[in-house]
């Protein structure tokens, strides 16, 4: 089995295409993979640490809007879908597969003009324009929302398969008790986990600061919150100034960032969150309840589709960005931790919406089109 699958620019594309790899290797015997991605996309640092073949092609972003910009990137594109047609010939892939992103673009159309079978994985309630342009040639799109047929507009009825997102099998498998030793959690308090997406959310950091004043040496919650990198320092800084005493009053953990996401996830009673998909994916396998903050300049205000989906479902409240201030999110807080069985309603909710299965979907689909090849 021969796999090529290119994703990139931010994690939310490139995740899933790992996951993905991962499991079409675990469901083939001798799978042989190649990513393929921009050198300067963060695929570049992320792929090959991920153990993967890495190739690269050049490629510009469509701007969304006419201009000479445009005109001359259709121009570079013709170059891409060149260059990624020499990659498809020289390594005879079975399969190609699309996570999102720019790149994906002239691979996905190189594959199809060769006649090899393609497939685009969308996470959103809202696709990319990439994958919006590409549904027109592909074989078949994977969503990872039922709701995000619509926004296709032309494709053939068994084009679209509703899988869910994939999320890696760490998800799962954490364990809670595990979870609250490696974060270092107390087990008889509620853990909140408060995360802005991989790069943080400013909006969502500077509420923080009524919260951990409201909850601050609670002997009912505990919050871990992750910042983001770039404001770490500063707000641990003004924490200090606030007079809260990080390591002595003990309720309260701030990181930078978390490489053990699923540790966190599996000690989590509820969430703060921005609403990428994958993070939403993650929260609903595991059943998490959470109050949403969909980053507002996300394209074409993608975020609140996937947060509305969530709270249609009792699984989260959702918070406008532009509305967020401390007072209600510690109110809000309060009134879930005050209301077990509000918060048990909405963990259930969120479990029904998850799909802990649907890398393994995806994957199954990628090699039906291998199989139906070679009939
Ligand atoms: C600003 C923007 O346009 N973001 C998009 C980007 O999301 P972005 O990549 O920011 O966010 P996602 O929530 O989709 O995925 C983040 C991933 O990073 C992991 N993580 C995060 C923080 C941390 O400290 N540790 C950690 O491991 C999460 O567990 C998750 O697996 O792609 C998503 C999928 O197409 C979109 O839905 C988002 O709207």
């Amino acid at each position: 089995m021969r796999l090529i699958i290119s994703g990139g620019g931010t994690g939310g594309h490139i995740y899933p295409a790992i996951t993905i790899a991962r499991e079409v290797a675990k469901l083939t015997d001798d799978c042989e993979i190649l990513f393929i991605g921009t050198k300067q996309g963060l695929e570049a640092d992320i792929i090959p640490k991920e153990g993967f073949n890495f190739s690269t092609i050049e490629v510009r972003g469509l701007e969304r809007r006419i201009s000479w910009q445009n005109i001359r990137t259709l121009f570079s594109t013709a170059g891409s879908v060149w260059s990624s047609a020499k990659i498809i010939k020289r390594f005879k892939p079975d399969v190609v597969i699309g996570t999102g992103g720019y790149v994906c673009g002239p691979v996905l159309l190189a594959a199809s003009l060769l006649k090899i079978p393609t497939m685009i994985q969308e996470q959103n309630v809202i696709p990319g324009i990439t994958n919006k342009i590409l549904s027109r040639f592909v074989d078949k799109i994977a969503v990872g929302y039922q709701e995000a047929e619509r926004y296709f507009g032309r494709y053939k009825p068994e084009q679209i398969v509703f899988t869910g997102n994939p999320i890696r099998p760490e998800v799962m498998s954490a364990a809670r008790n595990e979870g609250q030793a490696a974060l270092g959690l107390d087990p008889n308090k509620l853990t909140l986990l408060v995360v802005g997406g991989s790069r943080g959310a400013r909006s969502i950091n500077n509420a923080m600061f009524d919260v951990y004043k409201h909850f601050n040496r609670s002997p009912r919650i505990q919050i871990l919150h992750v910042t983001g990198q770039s404001e770490y320092n500063s707000i641990v800084g003004n924490i200090k100034q606030s007079g809260i005493d990080l390591s002595s009053d003990g309720n309260i953990i701030i990181k930078p960032y978390l490489y053990n996401m699923p540790l966190a996830l599996a000690a989590a009673d509820l969430a703060i969150f921005r609403a990428g998909a994958v993070g939403l994916a993650e929260l609903t396998a595991r059943g998490i309840p959470a109050i949403l903050i969909p980053y507002p300049y996300a394209a074409e205000n993608h975020q609140e589709f996937n947060a509305r989906v969530l709270e249609t479902y009792g699984a989260a409240k959702v918070f406008p960005d532009k509305e967020l201030t401390g007072a209600k999110l510690a109110n809000t807080i309060e009134n879930l931790i005050d209301n077990p069985a509000v918060l048990l309603d909405m963990a259930g909710k969120s479990r029904g919406l998850g799909r802990p299965q649907a890398a393994e979907a995806i994957a199954r689909l990628a090699l039906s089109l291998v199989k139906l090849q070679s009939k």
